[in-house]
């Protein structure tokens, strides 16, 4: 079956940026090196990568803050590296940015960061105030339109940064590491609230990071960067049940518990006895209780030592690792029933 025709917000085509080294006849430095990434209208895409990997120059390329050495990026139809000052203004008006370091006026009140993009897009006085409210209680700070942004905390800060990020009402939401000054909880409240700009608002959200648990919880699609180039992209379900390139691999395996180290299996095989088998859970269809029933048809007897199942965008899959005991003939009868509903590596 043929996916539905979505079109491109964003098409980047062998999009090249270089920066001149750092004295007189040092090579250029590619921090981007012919990138293809297409992302959909109406979708949450993710860029990843480690510090360096290029996805900061990557959005700036996106927003036209830095012209490309060569290649094309075309947003919303139109070819942004061959746009004059006006075109360029009509553009960043489109695009919401939200900020790692929330760059908000700290001394003003939420009110006046939010008034401030108004009055510069020339909306009148009189209309930014429906526009304001209307914006605070989305983001669920109607209580502090009067407070000063140096008295918010930082998970208020960001929801002061996404409500000025969309009040001139973009079609596009670049967030640069939007998360990564947060802790853990608030990371979770602020990536739901991008999670519902982009499924109430429609708002398709363009983010990078370098926290592959942010993916995990709200991306549709992830591209994996590295050196400047993009290794690895798709669906973000299908990058966490099988990721192919080594950094893949290693972002994954910060969420997802894939075999235990070697000297965790030591310290497990103190404690329990028998084989120890690691299965694969990658597809929704296969429900752990078929597995563990066919353990059980052969009397072979289970103890979950290790791993755990996730959810990607409603999908679950992780690594579960179990030691067996019983017969030997009846472990291996029951792994030959349980080959057929999930892959299983013997644990060394
Ligand atoms: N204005 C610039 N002049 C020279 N080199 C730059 C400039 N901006 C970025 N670079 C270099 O380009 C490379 C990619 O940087 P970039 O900030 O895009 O990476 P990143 O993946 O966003 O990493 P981080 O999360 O640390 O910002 C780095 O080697 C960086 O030093």
């Amino acid at each position: 079956m043929s996916e539905p025709q979505v079109d491109p917000l964003v098409e980047l085509r062998g999009v090249v940026k270089e920066f001149p080294g750092a004295r007189r006849g040092d090579p250029a430095h590619r921090a981007v090196d012919g990138v293809d990434l297409r992302v959909d209208a109406g979708e949450i895409f993710a860029i990843i990568g480690y510090s360096g990997a290029g996805k900061s120059t990557l959005v700036r390329l996106v927003n036209a803050l830095e012209p490309v050495t060569s290649g094309s990026v075309v947003v919303d139809g139109v070819d942004v590296t061959t746009l004059p000052e006006k075109g360029l203004r009509d553009l960043r008006r489109g695009i919401g940015m939200v900020f790692q370091q929330f760059n908000l006026m700290e001394s003003r009140t939420v009110w006046g960061n939010l008034a401030f993009p108004l009055t510069v897009a020339g909306v009148a006085r009189r209309d930014q105030q429906q526009r304001i409210s209307e914006l605070l209680h989305f983001v669920g700070l109607a209580d502090k339109a009067h407070a000063r942004v140096s008295e918010l905390s930082g998970g208020q800060k960001q929801r002061v940064g996404i409500a000025r990020a969309l009040a001139t009402e973009p079609r596009l939401l670049l967030a640069d590491e939007a998360t990564s000054a947060l802790d853990p909880d608030t990371t979770r409240d602020v990536l739901d609230l991008l999670a519902r700009v982009n499924r109430e608002l429609g708002i398709t959200i363009l983010l990078i990071t370098h926290e592959m648990d942010v993916v995990r919880r709200i991306a549709h699609r992830v591209a994996v960067m590295e050196d400047g180039k993009v290794v690895e992209q798709g669906r973000a379900v299908d990058l966490f049940a099988d990721p192919q390139h080594p950094v893949t691999k290693r972002f994954v395996g910060t969420v997802v518990d894939d075999l235990p180290a070697p000297d965790v299996v030591a310290a497990l095989r103190e404690r329990h006895d028998g084989r120890f088998v690691r299965l694969a859970f990658r597809q929704q269809e296969v429900r752990q209780s078929e597995v563990f029933a066919a353990f059980l048809r052969h009397e072979v007897a289970f103890e979950l030592v290790y791993g755990g199942i996730e959810e990607v965008q409603g999908t679950t899959f992780g690594n579960l690792t179990l030691a067996l005991s019983g017969d030997t003939a009846a472990v291996e009868r029951a792994l030959a029933e349980v080959a057929a509903l999930v892959e299983w590596t013997e644990v060394a």
